[in-house]
C-alpha cells in the first residue's frame, strides 16, 4: 500500500518568523495517521522548521538543490548542506524552475542523483504547458520528462521517488485538472515507470497531482486509483487550509 503524501510547496513565501508561527498552528493537527505531511519551505526557514518538527510526524523539505556537493556556484545550496540540516525531502524540476531558471531534463536528472547521494527523497515534478495540452502532447511530454528524470537510477531508488504531475496551466490559476483527467495522466506515468523498472517498482512509486488543489477538491483526487497525494502551492500557506488538506487525504 502506498502511503498518501500531502506536500506544501511554499515557493518564495514566508519569513522565518512566519514559518515558525505557521508550524505552531499546524503541529498536532496536520498530523493524521496514515498520511504523510511534508512542508517544503524556502532555505532560510529550514533550520527553524526542522527544529520545530522534532517529535512530530511532519517532514520538512527544500524546494531545490544544486547537483554538486560544493564549489564555485554563487547563491546555490547543495545536498550536503540540506542533509546536515535534517531535511528529508527536496522538490526537483518544478515547472517554475524549469521555466525561470532554465532547468533542463538533464539538470533535473543530475539533481535527483545528488538527492539520493545524500539520503534526500526527491519530489520530481513533470507536466505539460497549455499549448502542449492543446496540441495533444500531454502524455508525450510527461513520458519524456519522466524517462529523463529516472535515467541511471536503480530500481530501489526509483521506488523511493515521489513524482508530482503538475500540468502547468493548472498551477496558481484556479483551473484544476479534473480528477479523472489527472488519473488518466498519472496512470500513464505509472505505466512509464513500469516499462522502465517493472510492475513492482511502478506499484511502489507515489505519484501526486499538483495544480490548484484546495481543501474542497483534495478528496476527489485522492479517490482515484493512481493518485497518491498532492503537491500544493497557494492552499498550503494558511494553517487551517493546510490542516484541511492533510485531513482530506485520509
Ligand atoms: O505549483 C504548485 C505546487 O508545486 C501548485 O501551485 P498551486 O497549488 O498554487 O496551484
Amino acid at each position: 500500500m502506498r502511503k498518501p503524501i500531502i506536500a506544501g510547496n511554499w515557493k518564495m513565501f514566508k519569513t522565518v518568523s512566519e514559518a515558525e508561527s505557521f508550524f505552531t498552528e499546524v503541529k498536532g493537527k496536520a498530523e493524521v495517521e496514515g498520511v504523510e505531511s511534508v512542508i517544503c519551505a524556502p532555505f532560510t526557514a529550514l533550520p527553524a522548521l526542522v527544529q520545530a518538527a522534532k517529535g512530530t510526524s511532519i517532514a520538512i523539505g527544500a524546494q531545490n538543490l544544486h547537483y554538486e556537493d560544493n564549489g564555485a556556484y554563487t547563491g546555490e545550496i547543495s545536498g550536503v548542506m540540506l542533509k546536515e540540516l535534517g531535511v528529508k525531502y527536496v522538490i526537483i524540476g518544478h515547472s517554475e524552475r524549469r521555466a525561470y531558471f532554465a532547468e533542463s531534463d538533464a539538470i533535473v536528472n543530475k539533481k535527483i542523483h545528488a538527492a539520493f547521494k545524500h539520503g534526500l527523497t526527491p519530489i520530481v515534478c513533470v507536466g505539460e504547458k497549455l499549448e502542449e495540452r492543446e496540441a495533444g502532447q500531454t502524455k508525450d511530454v510527461c513520458k519524456g520528462q519522466t524517462e529523463a528524470a529516472f535515467e541511471g537510477l536503480s530500481a530501489a531508488q526509483a521506488a523511493e521517488v515521489v513524482i508530482a504531475y503538475e500540468p502547468i496551466w493548472a498551477i496558481g490559476t484556479g483551473k484544476s485538472s479534473t480528477a479523472a483527467d489527472a488519473q488518466d495522466v498519472i496512470g500513464y506515468i505509472r505505466g512509464i515507470v513500469a516499462g522502465l523498472y517493472g510492475e513492482a517498482t511502478a506499484e511502489a512509486v507515489r505519484i501526486q497531482y499538483g495544480g490548484s488543489v484546495k481543501p474542497n477538491n483534495v478528496a476527489e483526487y485522492m479517490g482515484e486509483a493512481d493518485i497518491d497525494g498532492a503537491l500544493v502551492g497557494g492552499a498550503s500557506l494558511e494553517p487551517a487550509s493546510y490542516i484541511a488538506l492533510v485531513e482530506g487525504a485520509k
